[in-house]
């Protein structure tokens, strides 16, 4: 039998996650979450500094790209959670909320009311941020922020002295200072040692109000006429439906929420007609502007002793800058990673789950403790890719592509980004406190066209997926302003997908605060059937 309810949120990840909890304080509202994956976790999420041994196991889907064209046909590895909290259960906890310039981009460029005056109150509203180094800061929200310099490493204060050596300034918050090197804030509850995503800190909360289908992969979302009505979903290997009596809201992410709308009907209809798929709206932005942040594993160094275990999460510290002077905001960082298990082996087994979804060496034994790796990561891509259907098969992963480096600047800065590492380790700070040298790109590898060689083959995914259902005004807008879906009724997007340009910045603070505002959305226009019956 069909169930009924008055929201059904297809994917319980993280702007999903926001999103029901915020609806079930509606009062009368039926709330149901759509979940592919399970409620299952592990030990390794809670634990902030293990978040290394997520990646690969059934918390992520672990896709791989198609052929990039821009680094020579190779695929790449991409993470993205699944389950109860979906990526939310495997971010680094880097709290970073995007640049005030990001925000203003978004309104100037057809998206009015997500200006950084605009979203400011979502993202106070979520924090509950500890100390007081970032002037606007929330402190009364649900996601507990601390400075990651509390449960520092000393191998990161070690980076941060290399980064002032060098002449980069440090500063206290990159939520209030967007330029040079800081510890960074993350979401870590300290007095449980836990990692507070959204999982525990929006959606256990509100379980009790909220209904819960796990295991169940929707397929295609049901329409009368431009309405939609309810979601399909796959569960225990039958079909079944569920009716929304006012709104579907689709938080899949930024690879499946695409995939999901074309499956529907919702896309290119050249592309959907030859597919065989019957057009509800010709929308040619859905799986288009898709994008990412380019991220290179390295460089690596060698250090003459171990780090001290992990107290935090182990991507403590970072540098924020400019390729050029005068940019707004910054488009290049740098991260240090203290304790990861990335290496050759590494991704041998990437490989091997991807190809054959065999059983894997557990990553907690592919550390080597004086191992460092710098993480570069393109904050500002030009590159754009696209989400596509592999075929009408609803259990089918997407082709996705990124296009890492399909735009020559994004090489370009991202070598710059590489040299900079690179200065980084050969400080004095590195050299006195760990007798640190550089194993890759090591020196065989030293003119700028030998480093593109290097960074061409070592670049891969910064798991920050985004634009492929885009907010705007133009013509490959997907959503309007308040999130619903162009051309039909009843139906919105909300999660990364709806991020028109990525924010320079890493993405989950973003994403949280989308799930805040489309549940404000969606609590505006919303009348319970009872109230609606008296009227
Ligand atoms: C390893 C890693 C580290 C990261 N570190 C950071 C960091 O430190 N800081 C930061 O700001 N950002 C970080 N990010 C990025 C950030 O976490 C993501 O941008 C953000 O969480 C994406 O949220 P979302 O709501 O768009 O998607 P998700 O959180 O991925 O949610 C999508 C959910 O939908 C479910 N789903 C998908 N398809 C279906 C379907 N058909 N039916 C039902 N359910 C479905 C999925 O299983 C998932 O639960 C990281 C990402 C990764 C992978």
């Amino acid at each position: 039998m069909t169930q009924t309810v008055d929201f059904v949120v297809v994917g319980g990840g993280t702007a999903g996650s926001v999103v029901a909890a915020r609806l079930s304080e509606l009062p009368g509202a039926r709330v149901l979450v759509l979940e592919a994956g399970d409620t299952k976790i592990t030990d390794a999420v809670v634990d902030p500094s293990r978040w290394n041994e997520v990646l690969l196991t059934e918390l992520d889907w672990a896709y791989m790209s198609e052929p990039q064209p821009g680094l020579g046909g190779r695929q790449v590895y991409s993470a993205a959670g699944r389950g109860l909290g979906g990526t939310s259960n495997v971010y680094h906890m880097i709290h970073t909320r995007g640049r005030p310039a990001d925000f203003d981009a978004w309104a100037y460029d057809g998206c009015p009311g997500w200006s950084f005056a605009d979203v400011l109150p979502y993202f106070r509203r979520m924090e509950g941020q500890r100390d007081a180094t970032n002037p606007t800061a929330g402190h009364e929200g649900p996601i507990k922020i601390v400075n990651a310099r509390d449960m520092g490493n000393p191998v990161s204060q070690t980076f941060v002295e290399a980064c002032v050596e060098l002449g980069y300034p440090q500063v206290e918050d990159f939520n209030a200072d967007s330029f040079g090197v800081s510890w960074h804030h993350v979401d870590i509850d300290v007095d449980k040692g836990t990692r507070c995503g959204v999982r525990a800190a929006y959606l256990e909360p509100a379980l009790e109000r909220i209904g819960v289908e796990v295991g169940a992969l929707a397929t295609r979302l049901l329409f009368e006429g431009e309405r939609c009505v309810g979601v399909e979903y796959l569960k225990d290997g039958e079909l079944r439906t569920v009716r929304a009596e006012h709104e579907v809201i689709v938080c899949a992410g930024a690879i499946q929420s695409p995939k999901l709308l074309q499956l529907s009907g919702i896309g290119k209809a050249g592309s959907l007609a030859a597919l065989g798929i019957p057009v509800v709206a010709d929308l040619p932005g859905v799986g288009a502007n898709f994008h990412d942040h380019p991220l290179v594993i390295g460089p690596i160094g060698y250090m003459d002793k171990a780090a001290p275990d992990p107290r935090g999460q182990v991507t403590e510290v970072g540098l924020f800058w400019g390729s050029e002077p005068g940019l707004p905001v910054p488009d290049m960082e740098i991260c240090l990673v203290h304790r990861a298990p990335f290496g050759d082996q590494f991704f041998a087994n990437v490989i091997k789950r991807v190809e054959t979804g065999q059983p894997l060496t557990p990553v907690r034994e592919l550390v080597d403790p004086k191992i460092v790796l710098t993480l570069p990561g393109l904050v500002r891509p030009l590159s754009r890719g696209s989400v596509r259907l592999a075929g009408t098969d609803p259990t089918a992963y997407p082709r996705v592509s990124a296009n890492y480096f399909g735009e020559r600047s994004d090489l370009e800065r991202t070598v710059t980004m590489v040299e900079i590492a690179r200065d980084i380790y050969a400080s004095s700070a590195f050299r006195r406190d760990w007798g640190l040298t550089e194993v890759a790109p090591g020196p065989d590898v030293r003119t700028r066209e030998q480093l593109s060689a290097w960074v061409t083959e070592n670049v891969g995914s910064y798991y920050h997926f985004a634009g492929s259902c885009k907010m705007g005004s133009d013509s490959l807008a997907v959503v309007d302003t308040r999130l619903r879906v162009r051309g039909v009724e009843g139906l919105r997007v909300a999660d990364a997908s709806i991020m028109p340009t990525i924010v320079s910045a890493n993405p989950h603070t973003t994403t949280v605060m989308i799930g805040e505002r489309a549940a404000e959305f969606v609590a505006a226009d919303f009348v319970p059937a009872r109230q609606e019956a008296t009227r």
